[in-house]
């Protein structure tokens, strides 16, 4: 409640369906990625406990300096959902977090075999297409509200992640009903410098 009441005496930007809020560095949708130079600030004091847990989180990595310094806050209605994508390897680290908050959603993470670090979308025109293409692995995670979520490895440099845009999710064969909205913190850390993953088809530091 106090993080809901915190964003929201703060300035939202309207995107076509959403409301965003940028903290650290602005994300810039037309490339997908940041502008390294531009540094906004320090990450609100609203998130201080959130980044006092993170560190402590399993599967978090010992690293040098901070472990994330930029956050996109995301206000999707019900129904709304986000685009199969992988967050741009160039434009942050291997560990990326995110906090749900006021209501639930499924986030599928999905496998495909031509895979490009390009999106689906913009691949075969359409979100849903991979639900034609029977060799599309789909694993989906239910996250409630005040669940966090960490994807690194394979997970984060490999795996689109897609929100379906629906009213309701299956978990499990439950009907979950999706809330008025859910609110999402995603934590990054800014890359200064080439990524230099393991996963070279997906990644635009690497493929040319
Ligand atoms: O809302 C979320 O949990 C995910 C947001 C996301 O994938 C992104 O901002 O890249
Ligand atoms: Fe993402």
């Amino acid at each position: 409640q106090e993080l809901l009441a915190a964003v929201d005496s703060r300035p939202w930007k309207r995107l076509a369906k959403r409301r965003v809020q940028h903290y650290g560095y602005e994300f810039l949708y037309e490339t997908r990625n940041v502008d390294s130079k531009q540094f906004l600030g320090e990450l609100p004091s609203f998130v201080s406990k959130i980044l006092e847990k993170i560190v402590t989180f399993p599967g978090v990595k010992n690293c040098t300096g901070k472990l994330v310094d930029q956050l996109t806050v995301n206000e999707y209605p019900c129904g709304v959902g986000l685009s199969p994508h992988i967050d741009t390897h160039s434009a942050f680290e291997e560990m990326i977090f995110s906090l749900s908050l006021a209501g639930p959603c499924i986030m599928e993470f999905r496998q495909y075999p031509k895979g490009s670090w390009r999106a689906p979308s913009v691949v075969s025109g359409t979100d849903e297409g991979s639900i034609q293409d029977p060799q599309c692995i789909r694993k989906a995670v239910f996250l409630p509200p005040r669940s966090m979520l960490l994807m690194s490895g394979e997970g984060r440099y490999a795996w689109h992640h897609y929100i379906p845009h629906h009213k309701i999710d299956d978990v499990a064969g439950q009907v979950i009903k999706r809330n008025s909205r859910r609110v999402s913190f995603t934590l990054r850390k800014v890359r200064m410098g080439l990524c230099e993953c393991e996963y070279g088809q997906f990644c635009d530091s690497q493929s040319k």
